[in-house]
């Protein structure tokens, strides 16, 4: 067409200069290139174009951009871009990274309808029920407090999926395999993603080891997600009354009366695990760290939280409209640290946008950092201050951060309802239950805490790894 032809000759968005026969690939920032990427801006303006691993990439700093490729186009950007590791990892079935076809569609459906407004009732229940016995757990043995918040995620998610309860060794599993997602999603770590003709390479090859390791960790993805699904089939053929998103929808397609078929509730339900666990720790681990660096906020939310409770009960989700500055924390944690910090989409053909080219299968990445720390959203972006979310704070009442954390259009998060609804119940439990400490030094001064994150895909807050906490009970 006329507007194709004319996209064409438009030029690239500005970007740094590159090599002939690298590009951009030598001067790719591999720590935190989300700031760094800001810090581009400032010569480049807020979509910067690169040429790295034989693919165009676009990065979009602002969120206006991000509101008007990923929702005014949202079925030209509903694409995620390809890694060659997602299929030789088995992965090419999980909604995060298939095409958005009707299967996928359907697939998302299936998991936001498990947790539909009704289902909320059934479950929430649930919820507070298996975090009240995470706070006694993690009373008993606050050393191994990450090791019950994992637990807690991981057999929750698997319940709600599968209507199972989860064995260690399976826990074990998932864990893996949350590995292995975000080993094979690490850009230029591997040459099958820069190379593609490598796959055709016999193993014995210089240089294909990956190709055993992506087996591996296909075996065991199989293994993960085959066995439940076959154990809920059973059961409801057995007729045993089972509950979750599986035996749900699959009762339904066995009787004939349902709209899906039994091949996307196997995509729906083997996307969850790691799209759900890896994601909701982080962001737990992150409200821990910031509640030890921030004592006046914890304090703040655990006054409104006994207002409330009156020291005589754990918070339940029908609190949250009684503790808008509890809101206002865990809005915050989000903007402050975005766990998911670039949102990586591919648009299905070359489009314009604001006089320049985007290549068809450009990787554009959302810089959801920038946007979230876009002084002109956030006054003072860097300080972490829960007031600017409260309806009278300083900007009365700040744009809601989730509003970029948890994705756009087409392919915005559908767990984001059972996340908000985690986040809150854990977050009051956590600080009507305990305080929040740095450990003690050797003088018997409290350490400094110092907010340290990692650099991958899903970002840790790297510093609690070597921290001992102080814990204690104050009910
Ligand atoms: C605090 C926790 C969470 C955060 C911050 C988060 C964030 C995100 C983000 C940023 C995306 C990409 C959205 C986009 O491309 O626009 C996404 C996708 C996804 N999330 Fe979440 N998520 C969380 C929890 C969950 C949970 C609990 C589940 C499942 C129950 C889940 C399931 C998924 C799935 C399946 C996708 C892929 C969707 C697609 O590509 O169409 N997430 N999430």
């Amino acid at each position: 067409s006329w507007a194709f032809a004319r996209s064409r000759r438009l030029p690239l968005p500005p970007g740094p200069q590159g090599t002939f026969w690298f590009g951009n690939e030598q001067i790719l920032p591999w720590e935190h290139p989300w700031k760094e990427f800001v810090n581009w801006s400032k010569i480049f303006g807020p979509l910067i174009y690169l040429y790295a691993f034989g693919r165009d990439i676009l990065i979009v700093n602002e969120a206006s951009a991000a509101t008007d490729l990923l929702e005014t186009k949202s079925t030209l950007y509903a694409r995620r871009p390809t890694w060659s590791m997602v299929a030789l990892t088995g992965r090419q079935d999980n909604i995060a990274f298939m095409d958005h076809t009707d299967r996928q569609k359907k697939a998302r459906v299936i998991l936001q309808s498990a947790f539909n407004p009704k289902a909320q009732r059934s479950w929430g229940p649930v919820l507070e029920e298996e975090t009240t016995s995470l706070m006694l757990q993690i009373a008993q043995s606050p050393e191994l407090f990450k090791q019950h918040i994992r637990r807690y995620l991981g057999s929750f998610i698997t319940r709600f999926t599968y209507g199972t309860k989860v064995e260690d060794h399976e826990l074990k599993l998932g864990d893996e395999i949350s590995l292995h997602t975000q080993q094979a999603l690490r850009p230029g770590r591997w040459l099958a993603d820069i190379v593609p003709l490598v796959l055709y390479l016999p193993d014995w090859f210089p240089g294909m080891a990956f190709k055993p390791w992506a087996r591996d960790a296909r075996t065991k993805f199989m293994e993960y997600t085959a066995r439940p699904f076959r154990q809920a089939r059973s059961s409801i053929l057995d007729g045993t009354e089972m509950r979750g998103m599986v035996p749900d929808a699959l009762s339904d397609i066995i009787a004939g009366t349902s709209k899906y078929k039994e091949e996307e509730l196997i995509s729906a339900a083997s996307s969850i695990y790691t799209a759900a666990v890896e994601t909701t720790y982080a962001v737990f681990m992150d409200f821990l760290i910031l509640m030890m660096a921030h004592q006046d906020v914890q304090e703040r939310a655990y006054r409104e939280i006994m207002s409330v409770t009156e020291s005589t009960r754990q918070p339940l989700l029908s609190d949250m409209a009684a503790l808008p500055y509890v809101d206002a924390v865990i809005r915050e944690v989000h903007r402050f640290n975005p766990v998911t910090p670039m949102i990586p989409r591919s648009p299905m053909e070359t489009d314009s946008y604001k006089g320049y080219r985007i290549p068809q299968d450009t990787w554009v990445m959302f810089n959801i950092w920038a946007m979230t720390h876009d002084a002109s959203i956030y006054r003072d972006p860097d300080e972490f201050m829960p007031e600017r979310h409260l309806p009278l704070g300083h900007e009365s009442s700040a744009k809601d951060p989730r509003d970029f954390t948890f994705g756009f259009g087409k392919r915005i998060c559908p767990g984001m309802s059972l996340a908000n609804l985690q986040m809150f119940i854990f977050v009051s439990q956590f600080l009507a239950t305990f305080e929040i400490r740095p450990p003690l030094k050797e003088d018997g001064n409290e350490e400094e805490v110092v907010l340290e994150y990692t650099s991958s895909f899903v970002r840790f807050a790297a510093v609690l790894c070597t921290y001992y906490y102080v814990l204690l009970m104050t009910t």
